[in-house]
């Protein structure tokens, strides 16, 4: 049986803190603020992977009560996620992230972020779809107060039994 999955996360811009996208550190004025290293992109696509999974959300594996996992490279969490999905004998068919991000532009870094998602997830890059997109300067995101990213996966069985 194939399974989709769907994950939304959104951070607050602030001064004074990385800009972390995809794993891919960017060059701008502000960060996304979190416990984390914040990188909404992870996290979007890692709960998109355990809805697929039906196993929560990553507040439930990865608590941001937990100092472990403060200013945590958000890689790390998907990489063990990925390895729930092993697990359960599932491979990831594809996945589709749109970032909605009114500054900075994006496109010159979505590349680099398909790769680490790519060599987190044990895919091809091709399997891993990431689009940007303003807001046309409305609301919270046009206003440059946060990023937000959504994600959407196929998972589909390892193995042919399942
Ligand atoms: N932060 C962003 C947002 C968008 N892009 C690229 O610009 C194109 C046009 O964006 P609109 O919001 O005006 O539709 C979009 O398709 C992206 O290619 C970007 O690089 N960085
Ligand atoms: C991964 C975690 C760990 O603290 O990251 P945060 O930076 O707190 O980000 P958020 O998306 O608010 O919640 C997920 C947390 O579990």
């Amino acid at each position: 049986m194939i399974k989709i999955g769907h994950g939304f996360d959104v951070h607050r811009l602030v001064v004074g803190r990385k800009l972390i996208l995809g794993g891919v550190d960017i060059a701008y004025e502000q960060g996304l603020d979190g416990h984390s290293d914040a990188d909404v992109v992870a996290h979007a696509l890692s709960d998109a992977l355990l809805g697929a999974l039906g196993a929560g959300d990553i507040g439930r594996h990865f608590p941001d009560t937990d100092p472990r996992y403060r200013g945590i490279d958000s890689l790390l969490l998907l990489a063990e996620i990925q390895q729930l999905i092993d697990q359960q004998g599932y491979l990831l068919s594809n996945a589709d992230i749109t970032i909605v991000c009114q500054q900075p532009k994006l496109a010159p870094y979505l590349e680099a972020m398909q790769s680490n998602f790519a060599h987190c997830c044990r895919v091809q890059p091709q399997a891993i779809n990431i689009k940007a997109t303003t807001t046309e300067h409305l609301g919270y995101i046009g206003r440059g107060e946060g990023i937000a990213a959504h994600a959407v996966v196929l998972l589909r069985p390892a193995y042919e039994n399942k």
